[in-house]
C-alpha cells in the first residue's frame, strides 16, 4: 500500500477495533452519546467521505481505498509536514502523541486540510517556530522597566521642590504679602516709601541662626498672646528722634526702632529674631525701615511686635508744643 493510505487504514483498523456497542446508559435524553464519542463517530464518517469522494473515480469498487498515481505524488507532502511540525515540538509531547490514536482533525487527507491555506507548500515549516518567539521576549525583558523606573522618578520631586521654598522658620500668620504682589498692606497711614519696592533683594535663608531653645516663632507667638507688657511703657508715647536715638539697646538701655512711623521696643524680641540679635540691633536707636526692607519686606512686623508698640515717631518740632501733655492715650 502506498504510505499516504496508512493513516487511514490505521484510522479505520482503529475505529473497528475500539467500537463498542452503544451504551443507552452514556446517552443524554435526546438519545445522542456523549460527546467523545460522537467525535469519534463524526471523525469516522469524515474520513470515510474523503476516502469515498477520493476514489469514487476509481475504475473498480474496492473496499479498502487505494491512492491513485496523483495522489502518491502529493500525498507524501502532507505527512511530510506535519512531521516536521511535531519534530519541532516540544520532546514531551512526541511520548504523548505516540499514545494518542486517533487522527488529527481535519484528518491529514481530508478535504479541509487541503483547502487551507496555511499548509501550503511553499511556506517552510520552520517559520512557525520563529513566529513563536517574539512573544515571549518583551514579558521578560520589557515588562521590570516600565513598572519601576520613569514613573516613580518624577513622582518624588519634593527635594527639588522644597529648596525653591521661602525659607521660614515661623508660622504664616508671621508673614505679609509676596513681594512680587506689592508691599505689606496695613492701613492708608503706613504706606511704603516709593523707593521701597525696586531696591528689595532676593530673599535667602543665609543669614538665618540657630534660636536658642524657647526662642522659636511660635514661643514668641505664646509670649504676645501671655499679656505680659512687651514695650516697657504702660501708655502709648511720641517719640521724637533724639529720644529714639538714646534708645539703643546699650549700657543697658532697651532697643527701640522706628517702622513706618511706629516706634517698636525690640528688645525682648532680640533672642527671638531668625535673623539673629545682631541683625535687629542694627536698627536700635533709629529707623529700621529701609533694613528690614532690603532684608524681609514679607515680613509682617506689625503682627509680630504688636504688643511691643511704644508710639508713634514725632519730629521735635511736632512734639515741642505737646511737651506738657507727654502722652498719647487719645489715639487709640
Ligand atoms: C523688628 C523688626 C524685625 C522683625 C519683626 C524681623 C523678623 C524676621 C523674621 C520673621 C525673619 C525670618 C524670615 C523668614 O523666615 O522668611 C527674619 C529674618 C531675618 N532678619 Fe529680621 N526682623 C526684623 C528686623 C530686622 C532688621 C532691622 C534686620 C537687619 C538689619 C533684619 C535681618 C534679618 C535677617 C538677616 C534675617 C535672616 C535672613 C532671611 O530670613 O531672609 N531683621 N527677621
Amino acid at each position: 500500500r502506498p504510505p499516504s493510505t496508512w493513516l487511514a487504514f490505521i484510522t479505520r483498523a482503529w475505529h473497528s477495533a475500539t467500537r463498542t456497542i452503544p451504551d443507552k446508559s452514556q446517552k443524554d435524553e435526546k438519545g445522542r452519546n456523549d460527546p467523545a464519542e460522537q467525535l469519534q463517530v463524526e471523525l469516522q464518517a469524515q474520513t470515510k467521505r474523503d476516502i469515498d469522494d477520493k476514489h469514487s473515480s476509481s475504475p473498480s469498487p474496492q473496499t479498502t481505498p487505494k491512492a491513485s498515481p496523483q495522489d502518491t505524488q502529493n500525498a507524501p507532502a502532507v505527512p511530510t509536514f506535519t512531521l516536521n511540525e511535531h519534530e519541532n515540538s516540544d520532546d514531551d509531547d512526541e511520548e504523548e502523541e505516540d499514545n494518542l490514536p486517533p487522527p488529527s482533525f481535519p484528518a491529514l487527507n481530508s478535504a479541509q486540510r487541503a483547502s487551507a491555506p496555511t499548509p501550503s507548500f511553499s511556506m517552510p515549516p520552520p517559520t512557525k517556530p520563529n513566529l513563536m518567539a517574539p512573544p515571549s521576549r518583551p514579558t521578560t525583558s520589557l515588562m521590570p522597566p516600565p513598572r519601576v523606573a520613569p514613573s516613580n522618578l518624577r513622582a518624588l520631586p519634593n527635594s527639588s521642590t522644597q529648596s525653591m521654598r521661602v525659607p521660614t522658620t515661623g508660622p504664616l500668620p508671621n508673614r505679609g504679602p509676596l513681594p512680587n504682589r506689592g508691599p505689606p498692606v496695613s492701613n492708608g497711614s503706613l504706606a511704603l516709601p516709593p523707593s521701597a519696592g525696586s531696591t528689595v533683594k532676593t530673599p535667602n535663608a543665609r543669614g538665618k541662626v540657630l534660636l536658642s531653645p524657647g526662642h522659636s516663632p511660635l514661643d514668641w507667638a505664646n509670649l504676645q498672646r501671655s499679656g505680659e507688657n512687651l514695650s516697657g511703657v504702660d501708655s502709648l508715647v511720641r517719640v521724637t528722634p533724639a529720644m529714639l536715638k538714646e534708645k539703643n539697646g546699650r549700657k543697658g538701655k532697651p532697643a527701640w526702632s522706628s517702622y513706618q512711623g511706629k516706634v517698636y521696643n525690640v528688645t525682648p524680641y532680640l533672642p527671638f529674631h531668625p535673623g539673629g540679635e545682631g541683625e535687629l540691633r542694627r536698627a536700635a536707636g533709629k529707623d529700621g525701615t529701609k533694613l528690614f526692607m532690603e532684608v524681609h519686606p514679607w515680613v509682617n512686623w506689625e503682627n509680630m511686635l504688636g504688643d511691643c508698640m511704644v508710639g508713634i515717631l514725632v519730629s521735635e518740632e511736632q512734639e515741642a508744643p505737646k511737651a506738657a501733655e507727654g502722652s498719647l492715650d487719645d489715639m487709640d
